[in-house]
C-alpha cells in the first residue's frame, strides 16, 4: 500500500519506518527543511532503540523516502498519517494549529480517495474539524478517522510492531477495510484492533495517558505516606501489583511523572472537561500531586545539608525524562537543576542520551561530563533523576574515591536499603526510610 505520514517528528518517523517494514511504500513529509536533510543523508535525528535497523533497511530498499513537499508526499497514498505536534495551547487545550494547518492545504491537493489519519492525540471532536477544513476544497470523496498512538519513547518500534490493541475510530466501512488492510501484520498475533466512533477513540487516548499518569500518582502519594508511616513502597508495589486486577506495571514511584505527553494530555483532558462544564477533581489532583512530585528532593537535600547549598557541588546521574530516550520535554531533571541552581548550588551532570539537549537550554550553567564516573569527582553528593540501567549496579569503591561525601538522592529507588547499608552510604529515597550513619 502507498502511504504518507505528515510530520516526520518522534511519532512520523516511527510510524513511517514500521509501515515500511510492513511492505508499505512510505513517503514522510516536514516542513522542517534540516531535519528532511538529514533523514535524506541517512542521519535519523532521534535517538530510539531499535529504529537504526528498520530505518537503514527500508531506506536502502526503496521503500522509505522523505520530501518537504506535501503535494509530492502524498501522490498516490491511500493513507495519510496527521503525525503532527499538539503542544498545549496559553490555556492548557491542545494547539490544533498544526493538525487544522494541514487540513486546510490537503483539501486542494487530494486526487483520489484516501483515508486521512489523526495519528496525533487531539481532543474529542478534532476529527470533524479535520474532515470539514479538508472538505472546504476537497474535490474528491475522504474520509478521516482517529488511530490514535500508544507507543512508549524507548520501547516505541516493539510497540508500534507489537500493539496491545489497535484503536480505529470510523464509521466509514470503506475506511475500516483500508486500515485493517494496513494494520493486518501488526495485530496477527492476536492483539485486537478495536474499531469504535472518532469521538470514542479521541477519548480513549487520553483516558489511557490519565489512568497511567494517575496511577503513578497514587503510588507516589503512597511513597509519600510510608515515609511518615514508616513503611516501604517498593514492598507494597510488590503487595499489590501481584493482584492481577492492579498489575504490575506503572507502579513505580519517583520524582513524578514527565515527557511529552503525560503532562500536556492530562492537562488537555481537564480543559475539555471544563469546556463541558465537568469538574474532573482526580485530574486536577493528579496535576498537583506531580508538581509537587517533582520538588520532591530539594527540601531533603537542603536539610542534609544544614539549609545551605551555596558552594555545594552536586553530581547528577541522568537527565532525560526516562531511560533509552534522550528526551528532556517535562524532565523532572531540569526543574531540580534551576532549583539547586537558584539554591546556589554548582551542578556536575552525566546522561549517556540527553546531554546535548539539556546544554541547548541550560548551556554552561551546567558542567557536563564525559562518563558517569567523572560527575562525582569532588562532589558533596551524588543525585539520581532517571534510572538508567548502568546506574544501578556501578563500581561502588571508585564512586568512594570521587565523591568528597558518601550521600545519594535517589528519586528513582535504584538500590537496594541494605546496600546501602552495608556501603556506608547516606541514602534517602522515595517512599523509603533513610539510611543514615
Ligand atoms: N512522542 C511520543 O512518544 C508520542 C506522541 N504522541 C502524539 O503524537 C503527536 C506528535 O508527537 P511527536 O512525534 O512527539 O512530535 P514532534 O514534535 O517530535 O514531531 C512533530 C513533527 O511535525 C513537524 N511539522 C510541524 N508542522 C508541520 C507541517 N505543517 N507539515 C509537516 N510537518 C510539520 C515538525 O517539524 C516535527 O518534525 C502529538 O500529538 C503527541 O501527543 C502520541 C504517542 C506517543
Ligand atoms: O502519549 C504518549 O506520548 C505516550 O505517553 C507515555 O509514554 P512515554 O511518555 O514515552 O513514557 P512512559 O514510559 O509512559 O513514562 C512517562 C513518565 O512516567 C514516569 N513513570 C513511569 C512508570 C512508572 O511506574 N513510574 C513513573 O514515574 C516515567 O519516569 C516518565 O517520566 C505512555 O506510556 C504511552 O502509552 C503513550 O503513547
Amino acid at each position: 500500500m502507498k502511504i504518507a505520514v505528515v510530520g516526520t517528528g518522534y511519532v512520523g518517523l516511527v510510524t513511517g519506518t514500521c509501515f515500511a517494514e510492513t511492505g508499505n511504500q512510505v513517503t514522510c513529509v516536514d516542513i522542517d527543511e534540516r531535519k528532511v536533510e538529514k533523514l535524506n543523508n541517512r542521519i535519523i535525528p532521534i535517538y530510539e532503540p531499535g529504529l537504526d535497523v528498520l530505518f537503514y533497511r527500508n531506506v536502502e530498499e526503496g521503500r522509505l523516502k522523505f520530501t518537504t513537499n506535501l503535494a509530492e508526499g502524498i501522490k498516490g497514498a491511500e493513507v495519510i498519517f496527521l503525525a503532527l505536534p499538539t503542544p498545549p495551547g496559553e490555556d492548557g487545550s491542545a494547539d490544533l494549529k498544526y493538525i487544522l494547518g494541514v487540513a486546510n492545504d490537503l483539501g486542494p491537493i487530494l486526487e483520489q480517495y484516501a483515508v486521512i489519519v489523526d495519528k496525533s492525540t487531539v481532543p474529542v471532536g478534532t476529527a470533524e474539524k479535520v474532515h470539514a477544513g479538508i472538505a472546504k476544497n476537497a474535490k474528491v470523496d475522504f474520509d478521516v478517522v482517529s488511530n490514535p498512538e500508544f507507543l512508549r519513547e524507548g520501547v516505541a518500534v516493539e510497540d508500534f510492531m507489537k500493539p496491545d490493541r489497535v484503536v480505529i475510530g470510523t464509521k466509514s466501512d470503506k475506511a475500516k477495510a483500508v486500515m485493517n488492510r494496513l494494520y493486518a501484520p501488526l495485530v496477527r498475533q492476536g492483539n485486537p484492533v478495536i474499531f469504535m466512533d472518532e469521538r470514542s477513540a479521541e477519548m480513549t487516548k487520553y483516558a489511557a495517558n490519565a489512568f497511567l499518569a494517575t496511577k503513578i500518582t497514587f503510588m507516589n502519594e503512597i511513597a509519600n505516606l510510608c515515609e511518615k508511616v514508616g513503611a516501604n513502597v517498593d514492598d507494597i508495589r510488590k503487595g499489590i501489583g501481584t493482584d492481577s486486577r492492579i498489575g504490575k506495571r506503572f507502579l513505580f514511584a519517583g520524582i513524578g511523572y514527565g515527557g511529552s505527553c503525560f503532562p500536556k494530555d492530562v492537562q488537555a483532558l481537564a480543559k475539555t472537561a471544563q469546556e463541558y462544564d465537568y469538574d474532573f477533581r482526580v485530574l486536577k489532583s493528579v496535576m498537583d500531586v506531580n508538581a509537587g512530585q517533582k520538588k520532591r528532593l530539594l527540601p531533603v537535600i537542603k536539610q542534609h545539608f544544614g539549609g545551605d547549598l551555596k558552594g555545594k557541588t552536586i553530581a547528577i546521574w541522568g537527565l532525560a525524562f526516562k531511560p533509552y530516550t534522550d528526551d528532556i520535554r517535562e524532565a523532572p531533571a531540569l526543574d531540580n537543576i534551576r532549583d539547586l541552581l537558584a539554591e546556589g548550588a554548582k551542578i556536575t551532570a552525566y546522561d549517556p542520551e540527553a546531554m546535548e539537549n539539556v546544554r541547548n537550554i541550560l548551556g554552561n550553567q551546567v558542567t557536563f561530563a564525559h562518563t558517569s564516573y567523572a560527575a562525582l569527582d569532588d562532589a558533596d553528593a551524588l543525585v539520581i533523576m532517571t534510572e538508567w540501567p548502568m546506574f544501578r549496579t556501578p563500581e561502588f569503591e571508585k564512586m568512594n574515591l570521587l565523591l568528597k561525601n558518601k550521600v545519594i538522592f535517589d528519586g528513582r529507588n535504584v538500590y537496594e536499603l541494605d546496600q546501602m547499608r552495608e556501603l556506608g552510604y547516606t541514602y534517602y529515597s522515595i517512599g523509603r526510610e533513610a539510611v543514615t550513619h
